[in-house]
């Protein structure tokens, strides 16, 4: 991919504790149905989300405030083991909790300026493998990227800039998904 820096791990997570995982972020994690406002209406997305983090890490996403929940222990080592393996650290994550095949993310780029002209984003899967769609905003060109159980995907460089990403809608039967998107926030 040209003006992009993709990594995709599979298998980062042995099987074992990508199931427990899987199984154990569905009940600990205080899912809610998020808000987003589209012209000034506020409607509800379709995935369940969570925000963990630092204290002091709010963001605004699509015109609306989050405060981060402090983090819960599974989380913060699953963070631990993403900084270790991408060499940044990270004081932030979205989760999203894919419940079936029309939950969805629309196309975006995660360019908050929050997150400063080059972040680092480190991406865990875990369930279902959805298909992650890569655009490039200049010519268009796409690419398309299953993630998997277990897997770790990182975006890092011009990603941001140059490209969108987002989760189309299936119609098949499939299992839920979730996926954790870890960030370093400048507070
Ligand atoms: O579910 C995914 O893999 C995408 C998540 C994402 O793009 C985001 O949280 O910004
Ligand atoms: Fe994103």
């Amino acid at each position: 991919m040209a003006d992009a820096k993709v990594q995709y791990l599979a298998n980062w997570l042995d099987n074992k504790t990508a199931d427990s995982l899987y199984e154990l972020f569905q009940r600990e994690l205080d899912w809610s149905e998020g808000l987003i406002k589209i012209f000034g209406k506020t409607v509800k997305i379709p995935r369940l989300q969570a925000w963990y983090g630092d204290a002091g890490t709010d963001y605004e996403y699509s015109g609306v405030k989050m405060s981060p929940l402090p983090w819960q222990d599974d989380l913060h080592k699953l963070k631990v083991k993403c900084e270790r393996q991408c060499g940044s650290s990270f004081n932030s994550v979205l989760a999203n909790f894919y419940r079936y095949g029309k939950d969805s993310m629309g196309m975006h780029s995660d360019n908050e300026p929050e997150l400063g002209p080059e972040p680092i984003i480190a991406s865990v899967s875990l369930g279902e493998a959805r298909n992650f769609d890569f655009k490039h905003k200049v010519n268009g060109e796409k690419f398309r990227l299953p993630l998997e159980h277990g897997s770790l995907l990182i975006m890092s460089g011009k990603t941001q800039k140059y490209w969108q990403h987002g989760i189309a809608k299936t119609k098949k039967q499939i299992e839920p998904r979730l996926n954790f998107t870890f960030r370093k926030i400048m507070v």
